[in-house]
């Protein structure tokens, strides 16, 4: 039964599809049977990894009900993916029944035994798509960069999770915060990881002890359509990635 976990953050731009790409790379690097699922509307996951965008379904056929969720699997190098589409984007207005919380928890439930881990890559806002992966999470990951707004934004998450796991689902847990584009050199980049760990602490979130660096070879793999590690297994981002993956792992997630 595949463990599912949310990498999510309300603020654009903090690594979200950086680190889906990498832990579902690394894990299936690792033996494991990963499937990733693009829920973001920009799509960037599908292009990451060379996913088809033209003739494959997507995540939105699924969510509709016009096509089942095994259909829309498509292999890549990297990961099982399931692709985003822009018609997520008008989901918040389309689906308005009851119990639309559920729909992506109800939408994985047949291929859960086919996977050790599902991955889910949320849109940058805390609205129905990402309560659906919430909902369907048994944890999340935070990736945070290491500015002052990030740290705002942390609260208003937390407070959301704590929403899903009242109403939609009690077994969801906050895996801990990762700090993403990190140069521990600057000076700034430790204050905002110390007031991180005071906030952390205050709401009772743990911090991955391993963070991810500031690196062009984020960027440079994305253009490629390669993984980092597959790109450049001796660079920072590679190297930072599997001590994270590690870390994951050894916390039994
Ligand atoms: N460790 C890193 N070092 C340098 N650049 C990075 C790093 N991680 C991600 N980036 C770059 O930052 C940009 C945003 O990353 P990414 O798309 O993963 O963020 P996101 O949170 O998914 O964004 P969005 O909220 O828009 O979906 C990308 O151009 C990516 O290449």
């Amino acid at each position: 039964m595949a463990k599912v976990i949310s990498i999510s953050n309300q603020k654009g731009g903090v690594g979200k599809t950086t680190t889906t790409c990498a832990l579902a790379a690394g894990l299936k690097k690792r033996g494991y049977r990963v499937l990733a699922i693009d829920l973001d509307p920009q799509g960037n996951l599908g292009f990451s990894v060379g996913a088809d965008a033209e003739t494959s379904a997507s995540i939105y056929n699924v969510l509709k009900g016009e096509v089942k969720t095994q259909y829309a699997i498509q292999k890549t190098d990297s990961m099982d993916i399931i692709i985003s589409s822009i018609l997520l984007s008008g989901i918040e207005l389309e689906f308005t029944n009851t119990g639309r919380e559920f729909l992506l928890k109800e939408a994985i439930q047949p291929i859960q035994t086919f996977y050790d881990y599902i991955l889910l890559d949320t849109p940058p806002n805390l609205g129905i798509l990402t309560i659906n992966a919430f909902t369907a999470s048994d944890h999340i990951v935070v990736p945070m960069i290491s500015d002052i707004f990030s740290l705002q934004g942390i609260a208003q998450l937390y407070e959301t999770v704590e929403r899903v796991k009242k109403y939609c689902n009690p077994h969801l847990s906050i895996a801990g915060i990762l700090l993403t584009r990190y140069n521990p050199r600057t000076r700034l980049s430790r204050e905002v990881r110390g007031t991180a760990e005071l906030i952390a602490n205050d709401l009772k979130i743990s911090m991955f002890e391993n963070y991810i660096r500031s690196s062009v070879s984020a960027s440079e793999a994305q253009s490629l359509q390669q993984n980092v590690f597959d790109y450049d297994a001796r660079s920072h981002i590679a190297q930072d990635y599997g001590k994270f993956i590690d870390e994951l792992l050894a916390k039994g997630v």
